[in-house]
């Protein structure tokens, strides 16, 4: 992602408003002048039609263009944050799994929400302030040296001293702005953390001490904010001094010079006006030239989020798709080929510690499969793997005959129903959650997926029904109903493959029972891998793989296993226990 293409994208709007910002200060400049040669045709009693009509003129199309300037550079400012929040947003959630999650969530928030504001608005708008400024400084000193080049000299050396102290704070203020910045920040990231585990801290009595170090990091951004308020509060005396200065000088010294004669009154007026003039865009530079310096920080830190590695674009998945398009129409139609297969596929996390070795198995086309083994064995990482989450770093893992390395991704995420460990729902109604994977499904397809899952009932019951509005991450649900919607969502969906990751961990035994019906029924039309733990599941499943330390240790059927399988029985007698234990 590169902003100075974006802000290129706009430049019609930004010229167009430097533009009138430049024509605005001209006939700002041009006041004065004629407020001059008003006074001298008032002294010399000549007709003051023209200069007074002309006054006029130029302060309507003063203020008129800087009104345009000011309303098409905030204009483009806020086209320019529009394009970078549209294009990270959609860069963030085509971002490759692994990178994402290293991302901290509050630093992402803080970086497209605020950072985008900051670099967009602050370079739109103080990039066009320096020209403008630049101009009306430039246009001031010739017009007064015209006027009078000592005076000049004199207003210079006392604003020159102003603006060196003024141009010490503005680098103060910037080093407060960008310190107080982190410090928002990361009170950000704080109250991010404990309201995401509200639950958790409440259970654990923790509110007293999470409220003093959310205290203690808001007493660090007010540090930093009232710094940067004092500096600021200094900014304007520093620049205000040196303008009383140079107008006492000017005043005194000019006065001298009419009585003598040797400047004339309509001179010292438009000289004293042009010294004012003179002040507010060179503040105005100096802040502008503090405010990009803040602004490139946050590009920086936009940019840096916007070069997260991309999943395939659209284009190079329709490339993959031409490449392999001869085994791709063989594959559609072969029913043959195995569901889902995986040939000597190892994999590692970034920090290289094998999770799988040399795993190999194939999965027919229809039917249940049970993956089991210890904690940490590698079962979820095998479901990363075939919805390409992750990329093996050894072998090949296929689905419906394709190797889904050279799989468009829509069209094996389209094959692949993924049922998380957590089931996370989104804001919105029952059906939103519901046909989120397949927003064109019909009423019967939907009553279909609810009765399979075992929802029927509960949605009848509902006053709203269907459209029964959920809270954030399916608040309003139980567990057992969130990872049950989360099935119907996916069955909904008719993939080639299910993918149920310990989904009857939050079940009851009645609704564990309805959801084996539904798994065995899903199991008819396709095929459904399942980790699973409880004992019932597993011994309904038509084969299971034992994973034991990212290695399949054996593939076969309850009664098979129990007899041949040292680790399977282990882990079978345990549950047995367990479940015994519950009864
Ligand atoms: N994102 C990750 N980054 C680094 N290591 C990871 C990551 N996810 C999992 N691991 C590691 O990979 C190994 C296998 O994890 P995985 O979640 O696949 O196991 P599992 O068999 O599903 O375990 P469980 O039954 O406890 O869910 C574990 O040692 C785990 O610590």
């Amino acid at each position: 992602m590169n902003i100075r293409e974006i802000v290129l994208r706009h430049r019609g709007l930004l010229i167009a408003g430097i533009g009138m910002g430049l024509v605005g200060a001209a006939a700002t400049l041009a006041q004065p002048w004629m407020l001059g040669r008003l006074i001298e045709a008032v002294a010399l009693d000549k007709a003051i039609a023209w200069p007074i009509t002309l006054i006029a003129l130029f302060f309507i199309a003063d203020a008129a263009l800087n009104a345009g300037h000011a309303y098409a550079i905030g204009r483009a400012g806020e086209n320019i944050v529009f394009d970078t929040r549209r294009i990270l947003g959609g860069r963030l959630l085509r971002s490759q799994i692994p990178h994402f999650s290293r991302l901290e969530h509050g630093d992402v928030f803080a970086r497209t929400i605020s950072d985008t504001s900051i670099a967009c608005l602050v370079i739109a708008q103080a990039l066009a302030q320096v020209v403008t400024s630049v101009f009306m400084l430039v246009g001031s000193v010739v017009l007064m040296a015209r006027l009078d080049w000592k005076l000049l000299l004199t207003t210079l050396g006392c604003l020159g001293l102003a603006s060196g102290v003024a141009l010490f704070l503005a680098r103060q203020v910037r080093i407060a702005a960008l310190r107080n910045r982190e410090n928002v920040g990361a009170y950000g990231s704080g109250l991010q953390r404990v309201l995401g585990a509200i639950t958790t801290v409440k259970a654990s009595r923790a509110e007293e001490r999470e409220t003093d170090e959310l205290a203690r990091l808001a007493d660090r951004a007010r540090q930093s904010g009232i710094r940067v308020t004092a500096f600021n509060s200094l900014l304007t005396p520093a620049m205000n001094v040196g303008t009383q200065l140079s107008l006492a000088v000017v005043i005194s010294w000019g006065m001298a010079r009419v009585a003598t004669g040797s400047l004339s009154p309509a001179d010292l007026t438009s000289f004293v006006m042009y010294l004012f003039y003179l002040v507010s865009p060179l503040v105005m530079l100096f802040m502008s030239i503090g405010q990009i310096q803040q602004g490139r920080a946050a590009i920086q830190r936009v940019t840096e989020l916007g070069t997260i590695p991309q999943e395939e674009s659209e284009a190079n998945e329709a490339n993959a798709g031409a490449n392999d398009a001869t085994p791709q129409a063989e594959g559609a139609s072969d029913e043959t080929a195995p569901a889902v297969a995986f040939d000597g596929v190892s994999f590692s996390y970034h920090d290289g510690t094998p999770v799988l070795r040399d795993v190999s198995f194939s999965l027919p086309r229809r039917g249940l499969t049970a993956i089991v083994g210890p904690s940490g064995a590698g079962k979820t990482t095998t479901f990363q793997l075939i919805e390409r989450f992750q990329r093996p770093d050894a072998g090949t893992v296929s689905v419906a005959g394709h190797d889904i390395a050279a799989l468009p991704l829509t069209e094996l995420r389209s094959l692949v129903g993924y049922v998380e460990q957590d089931a996370p729902l989104l804001r919105g109604t029952i059906r939103q959650n519901l046909t989120y994977a397949n927003p064109g499904a019909d009423a019967a397809d939907i009553a279909r997926a609810l009765r399979l899952a075992s929802l029927d009932d509960f949605v009848a019951e509902l006053p709203e029904g269907l459209d029964t509005e959920l809270g954030e991450r399916g608040a309003g649900l139980s567990g057992g109903q969130r990872q049950r919607l989360a099935i119907a969502r996916t069955l909904l969906q008719r993939p080639e493959v299910i993918l149920l990751d310990e989904v009857t961990a939050h079940l009851d035994s009645d609704t564990e029972a309805a959801l084996r019906d539904a798994m065995a029924e899903a199991a008819n039309e396709c095929a459904v891998l399942a980790i699973a733990h409880r004992l019932s599941t597993i011994r309904q499943a038509d084969r299971i793989i034992v994973l034991e330390g990212g290695r399949v240790r054996a593939i076969g059927t309850h009664q098979e296993l129990i007899g041949s399988d040292e680790v399977y029985r282990r882990l079978a007698s345990q549950q047995f226990a367990a479940e015994d234990a519950l009864a």
